[in-house]
C-alpha cells in the first residue's frame, strides 16, 4: 500500500551508502520534512552515476556536450580471429641414426575474440572499430607444437546487442556474459601427425586456417529497472539528483540532458533499483524530431516507466498522453507497459491548481512531487520498490533470473 500522507523515510548511512528503511515510517507534517531535507540531504542515497559523473571526487564536472563525445552508444566493430600456426615438416636427426622419423609439430591455434560484459564499462567509447586475435606459433621440430594464441576480451557495457546483418545474434544484459566474436583459426598439422603404417615418411604438414573474420555492429541499449520518460524541462534529471546521488545536468533550458544517466537507489536489505534519465522525448520524436528517436532505444529496456510531467504547464495530460504515443510509435506495446504518473514541480502555486484536473483526465494515480524542495520524494520511493518487487516476482514466476544491477 502508498500511504497518502507524508511520511518519514529513515536514512541509515553504512559506509558512505544511506539507504532507505521503509519499515520505520512515521507521520511528519510539511514543514518538518523541509528542514530535515535540508540539514542532513535526507534523499541523497548511494548511487552509481551512469556518466562517472561525481561531485565529490573533487574533479571538475564534464559538461553534458563533453559527456556526450565519451557516450558511445552504437559502434560497427570488425574481427578478425587470430590465424593458426603452421605445421612443421621436419625429420628427427641424431648422430648415428638413420630414418629417425618425422618429427614436425603442429600450429598453435588462432585466439579467439570475445565480448565480455563488464559492469564497469559504461558506454562502447572504449571498444575499438576493429580487432585482430593473436596468431598462433608455428610448430617446430622435435614435436615442439607452436604455442595458441590467447584470447582477447573486448569489454563491453550490460545491454549490449550484438548484430551481424541486420540480425540479432547476441544479447548481452547480464555481467559476465560472453560472445565469441570471432573464432581463431585452427593451427596446421606438423608432419608427425600423417606418420601412417604405409607412410612412414611422409613430408605433408598444412598451414595454419585464418582465423573468422566479421563485422559487426554492437548496440547499447541502457539497462535499468525505471526509465524516466518526459518532456524537456519536466524535471526529469533534478529528481534523479533528488533521490540518488547520480549528477545529470539541470537548467531551465530544454536538453539539457544529452546521454542517459543511471542512478542507484539503495534500499534495505541491499535491494538496488536502477533509474535511468533519458533526454527529453518531444512530440514527434518519432519522426526523429528534437533529439530524435536515438534515444527511446535506451527505453526499451528498463522494465517499468516514470513518465515525468511539468504540472505548472496548462493541461499537463496532455504530455501524458503525447509520451505514450511517442512510445507506441516508436514500439508498439511499449505504452502499455507498467508505469507511474510523476506530476513534478507541485511546490509551484498554479502547479497545485492543475493536479485535480490531471487526476480526473487520467483516471489513475498520480504522484505529485517536487524535485526541487523534495516534497513527497517518499511516495515516489515506495512506489519504486512496489514496482520493483512486482517485476522480481513476475520474473522469477517465469523461471527467469531477474536483473541485478
Ligand atoms: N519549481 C520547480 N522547478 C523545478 C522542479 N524540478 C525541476 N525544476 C526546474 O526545471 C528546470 C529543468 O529541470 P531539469 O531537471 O534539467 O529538467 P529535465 O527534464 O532533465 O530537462 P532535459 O534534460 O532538458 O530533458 C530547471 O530549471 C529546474 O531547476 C521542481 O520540482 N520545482
Ligand atoms: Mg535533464
Amino acid at each position: 500500500m502508498i500511504p497518502t500522507r507524508l511520511l518519514l523515510a529513515r536514512s541509515s548511512t553504512v559506509l558512505g551508502i544511506s539507504k532507505w528503511a521503509p519499515s520505520t515510517w512515521a507521520p511528519l507534517k510539511l514543514s518538518q520534512l523541509h528542514s530535515l531535507q535540508a540539514s542532513s540531504r535526507l534523499f541523497s542515497l548511494g548511487t552509481v552515476d551512469h556518466a562517472k559523473h561525481q561531485e565529490a571526487s573533487g574533479k571538475k564536472l564534464l559538461s553534458e556536450k563533453k559527456l556526450k563525445r565519451h557516450f558511445v552508444d552504437h559502434r560497427r566493430v570488425l574481427v578478425r580471429g587470430g590465424n593458426g600456426g603452421s605445421g612443421m615438416s621436419c625429420f628427427h636427426s641424431e648422430p648415428r641414426k638413420e630414418f629417425g622419423g618425422p618429427d614436425g609439430g603442429d600450429g598453435g591455434n588462432g585466439g579467439h575474440i570475445i565480448l565480455r560484459v563488464d559492469q564497469q564499462v559504461k558506454s562502447l567509447s572504449s571498444v575499438s572499430s576493429q580487432y585482430q586475435g593473436l596468431s598462433g606459433e608455428d610448430g617446430g621440430s622435435k614435436n615442439c607444437f607452436g604455442r595458441s594464441g590467447a584470447s582477447l576480451y573486448v569489454q563491453v557495457p550490460v545491454g549490449t546487442l550484438v548484430k551481424e546483418g541486420g540480425e540479432v545474434v547476441a544479447d548481452l544484459s547480464h555481467p559476465g556474459d560472453e560472445y565469441i566474436a570471432a573464432l581463431g583459426g585452427a593451427g596446421g598439422k606438423g608432419n608427425r601427425f600423417f606418420l601412417a603404417n604405409d607412410n612412414r615418411a611422409p613430408v605433408t604438414c598444412t598451414p595454419g586456417q585464418p582465423g573468422q573474420e566479421r563485422v559487426l555492429y554492437l548496440e547499447l541499449k541502457t539497462m535499468a529497472h525505471a526509465g524516466m520518460v518526459g518532456f524537456p524541462n519536466a524535471g526529469k534529471s533534478s529528481l534523479l539528483r533528488a533521490i540518488s546521488n547520480a549528477k545529470p545536468a539541470v537548467a531551465s533550458y530544454p536538453f539539457t540532458t544529452l546521454n542517459p544517466h543511471v542512478g542507484i537507489v539503495h534500499y534495505e536489505g541491499h535491494q538496488q533499483v536502477a533509474v535511468a534519465d533519458i533526454p527529453g522525448i518531444i512530440r514527434g520524436a518519432h519522426q526523429n524530431k528534437g533529439l530524435g528517436l536515438s534515444f527511446l532505444r535506451h527505453i526499451e529496456r528498463c522494465h517499468f516507466f516514470l513518465f515525468v510531467v511539468d504540472l505548472s504547464l496548462p493541461e499537463p495530460w496532455t504530455q501524458v498522453n503525447d509520451l505514450k504515443y511517442e512510445l507506441e510509435k516508436y514500439e508498439e506495446g511499449l505504452s502499455g507497459r507498467s508505469h507511474v504518473i510523476i506530476a513534478n514541480k507541485i511546490d509551484l502555486p498554479q502547479a497545485r491548481a492543475h493536479l485535480p484536473q490531471l487526476q480526473a483526465r487520467l483516471g489513475q494515480e498520480v504522484i505529485a512531487l517536487s524535485a526541487l524542495t523534495g516534497e513527497n520524494l517518499e511516495q515516489l520511493l515506495l512506489h519504486l520498490k512496489v514496482l520493483h518487487d512486482a517485476h522480481m516476482d513476475a520474473e522469477l514466476e517465469q523461471g527467469r533470473q531477474p536483473f541485478r544491477w
